[in-house]
C-alpha cells in the first residue's frame, strides 16, 4: 500500500521555493550590477574588466532564461554556482577596480551554502578557499596587486564568514529535515487506521482525488470492491470487542497478502473495508474479490475459538475515470446490499 501522504510535501517545496529565491536574486541583481559596471568601464580600454563584466552578466541571464525555460533548478543552481565561482576568481585575478575585487568574494559563500546545501557548499567553498590561497600568495599568477596585511585579513575574514555560513546552514538543513520528517509522519498517521494499519476514509476522501488528478492513467479502469464482514455484532457480542479487533486486524493482514503493491485497501467503516485495485477490469476483480472471500471463509480468524467461520460479502464495481468513482463506490455499496440480502459470503 502506497500514496498515504497527500502529493506535494509542504516542508520539500518550502525549501525548494528558498533556493528558487536565491537563484533568481543572485542572478538577476549580480548581472545588473555587472552590467551597469561593463557600461561604467566601456571606455576604460581595460578589456579583461569589460570581459569579466559582460561575459558573467551574460552568462547568468543565460542561465536564468534557461531555468525558466528547463525548471530543471538543480542543474541551474549547480551552473550558477560554476558562474559565480569563474566571476569571483576573474576580478581576483584581475583586481577589480582600484584592486576591490576582494570585496566581491565574500557574497560567494553565503550564495553557495543557500544554493547547494551545507555539505556540497563546504567543499566547493573549501575548493575557492584554495584556489584563492594559491591566487594571492603567489602574485606572479595574477595581474592584480595586493598588500599582504590585506590578504592575512581577507583570509581570515573569509574563513570566518565560510565557518558561520557552514554553521548556520548544516542546522537550519538539520531543523528543516526533522520537520518535514514530523510533517510525513503525521500525514502517514492521519491517513491510517490506527486498529489495522490500513489507509483509512480520509485519506479516500481528500488524498486519493489528488493523486487521480495528478496520475489518473496510473488508476483508471479502477476497480472498486467493498468488503463487509458478516455477522460482525454477533463476534463483538459472542467474544468480546477485543476479539472483534483481532479479527479486523487478521482481515487487514489477508488484504495485504492477497492484494498487489498497487492496490490500496482502506477500513471504509465499522467492519467496511474499500479495496481500490488500479488497471483492473470487472471480471478479474471479481477473482480477486472471490478469492479474497474464500480465504476470509478458509482462514480461522480467532486462534481461540478455532471451530468459529468468519465470513465476508463483498460488491465490485468498476470507475473508467475520476469522474466516475463515487458513482462506482455506489454501485459496490448497492451490489455488496445484494450479497448480504443473497445470503451473505459472496461477490456480486
Ligand atoms: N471490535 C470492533 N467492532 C467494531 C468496530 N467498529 C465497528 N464495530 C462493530 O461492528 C458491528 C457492525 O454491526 P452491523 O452493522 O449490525 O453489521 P453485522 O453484524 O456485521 O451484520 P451484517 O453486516 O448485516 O452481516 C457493530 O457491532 C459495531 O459495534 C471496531 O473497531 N472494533
Amino acid at each position: 500500500m502506497v500514496l498515504l501522504r497527500t502529493v506535494s510535501s509542504k516542508a520539500a517545496s518550502i525549501d525548494s521555493i528558498r533556493r528558487r529565491y536565491i537563484l533568481l536574486f543572485v542572478s538577476y541583481i549580480t548581472s545588473l550590477i555587472m552590467l551597469l559596471l561593463g557600461f561604467k568601464h566601456l571606455f576604460s580600454e581595460d578589456y579583461l574588466l569589460q570581459a569579466i563584466l559582460f561575459g558573467c552578466s551574460f552568462a547568468f541571464l543565460a542561465n536564468i532564461a534557461w531555468f525558466h525555460a528547463s525548471n530543471e533548478l538543480d542543474k541551474a543552481c549547480v551552473i550558477e554556482t560554476v558562474l559565480v565561482g569563474l566571476f569571483v576568481l576573474g576580478l581576483v585575478y584581475h583586481g577589480g577596480y582600484e584592486n576591490t575585487a576582494l570585496y566581491w568574494v565574500f557574497p560567494f559563500p553565503a550564495i553557495i551554502f543557500g544554493l547547494l546545501g551545507p555539505r556540497v557548499g563546504i567543499q566547493i567553498n573549501g575548493l575557492l578557499v584554495l584556489v584563492l590561497l594559491v591566487m594571492l600568495y603567489q602574485p606572479d599568477l595574477i595581474v592584480a596587486q595586493y598588500k599582504n596585511a590585506e590578504i592575512s585579513r581577507f583570509m581570515a575574514s573569509m574563513a570566518t564568514v565560510i565557518a558561520v555560513g557552514w554553521i548556520n546552514e548544516h542546522f537550519r538543513e538539520r531543523s528543516h529535515n526533522a520537520m518535514a520528517l514530523l510533517q510525513r509522519s503525521k500525514e502517514t498517521q492521519a491517513n491510517t487506521d490506527a486498529l489495522t494499519h490500513l489507509a483509512n476514509r480520509r485519506f479516500v476522501d481528500e488524498v486519493l482525488p489528488q493523486h487521480f488528478a495528478l496520475q489518473p492513467e496510473h488508476f483508471f479502469p479502477l476497480a472498486v470492491i467493498i468488503a463487509d464482514l458478516d455477522h460482525f455484532k454477533h463476534i463483538n457480542d459472542s467474544f468480546g470487542h477485543d476479539q472483534g479487533d483481532l479479527v479486523l486486524q487478521q482481515v487487514a493482514m489477508l488484504f495485504r497478502q492477497k492484494l498487489r503493491t498497487e492496490d490500496i485497501a482502506c477500513r471504509y467503516g465499522g467492519e467496511e473495508f474499500l479495496l481500490l485495485l488500479p488497471k483492473t477490469n470487472q471480471n478479474d476483480a471479481t477473482r480477486v474479490a472471490d478469492k479474497i472471500r474464500a480465504g476470509i471463509a478458509q482462514r480461522r480468524l480467532l486462534t481461540e475459538h478455532p471451530d468459529l467461520v468468519i465470513t465476508c460479502s463483498f460488491g465490485v464495481a468498476l470507475a473508467q475515470d475520476e469522474s466516475e468513482f463515487l458513482q462506482a463506490v455506489k454501485l459496490a455499496d448497492q451490489r455488496l446490499y445484494i450479497s448480504k440480502s443473497s445470503g451473505r459470503n459472496q461477490v456480486n
